[in-house]
């Protein structure tokens, strides 16, 4: 696992948006996995700036969606297909040909979940899956005590998650769902390159937990050290609990550039 210390959002955006560029630049029909919530944003920012200037054509790389509430309409602006589309594949310029996601109006949910999985693994793999992290470590939503095995599924989420997400929906937890779909931590790990981005202090016990700590159900994203190819692009503040920070530092600061993430 590399560990990447950024010194703000920004700069991990930047970041992350060029390795993604450069995979599309080897690989032009590229499977990007995207994540939802603010972390990502900077992300999309700097990609979107990206083929704006013509620096990089992403026309025909793919989106996959990582994870979808269970039971909003169609169309409902929170729904992470509206979400994704809004943040990821409009500002992009592709259209929703592109763009693929589980179904979480589907009336047999569990055969949706099977469906997406299926899905991936025909498309051949998600070359580079982006994600964020809950304050509970999770990835995705799959919340703490996911089996590390897990496949693409229903999950219900935590009242922290809720909680958390409480703010996408006039601050009302009741309008949050309880139930999601979820690529499973199995799943996720099948991607040919995990990047996970984490900003801010709030994240800080996360971040350590998941890169110091033992790999355990109990925090999902820990399933990272699993992978041989997993980049973890933290802020100051989120690398605020890393015992090993300086020694994240200097290896990143060796590194030739010309390597990428
Ligand atoms: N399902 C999403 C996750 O994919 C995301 O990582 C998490 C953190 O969101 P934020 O980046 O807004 O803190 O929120 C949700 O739970």
């Amino acid at each position: 696992m590399e560990v990447v210390i950024v010194p703000d959002a920004r700069a991990g955006g930047e970041l992350i948006a060029e390795a993604m560029a450069s995979l599309v630049c080897r690989k032009p029909g590229a499977l990007l996995g995207v994540a939802t919530g603010s972390t990502p944003l900077p992300v999309y920012e700097a990609l979107s700036a990206k083929v704006r200037s013509g620096a990089v054509d992403m026309s025909r790389a793919r989106i996959y969606q990582l994870d979808e509430y269970v039971g909003l309409p169609a169309g409902h602006p929170e729904s992470y297909r509206s979400t994704v589309l809004r943040e990821v594949v409009e500002p992009l310029g592709l259209t929703e040909d592109s763009f693929f996601g589980p179904d979480g109006t589907a009336e047999d949910v569990q055969a949706a979940c099977e469906a997406y999985d299926r899905a991936l693994a025909e498309a051949g793999g998600v070359d580079l899956q982006l994600l964020g992290i809950g304050t509970d470590g999770h990835i995705g939503f799959n919340e703490p005590c996911s089996s590390l095995a897990s496949r693409t599924r229903i999950k219900t989420l935590t009242e922290q998650t809720r909680v958390d997400n409480a703010r996408f929906f006039d601050n009302d937890i009741e309008q949050v769902p309880h139930h999601v779909i979820t690529q499973g931590i199995g799943t996720i790990l099948e991607a040919r390159h995990l990047v996970l981005l984490a900003t801010g202090e709030a994240k800080a016990d996360a971040v350590a937990h998941s890169v110091e700590g033992p790999v355990s159900a109990f925090v999902p994203a820990s399933a990272l050290q699993l992978h041989p190819h997993a980049t973890v692009v933290v802020d100051e503040a989120a690398a605020s609990k890393l015992k090993l920070a300086e020694y994240f530092r200097a290896t990143y600061a060796a590194k030739p550039a010309w390597q990428g993430l």
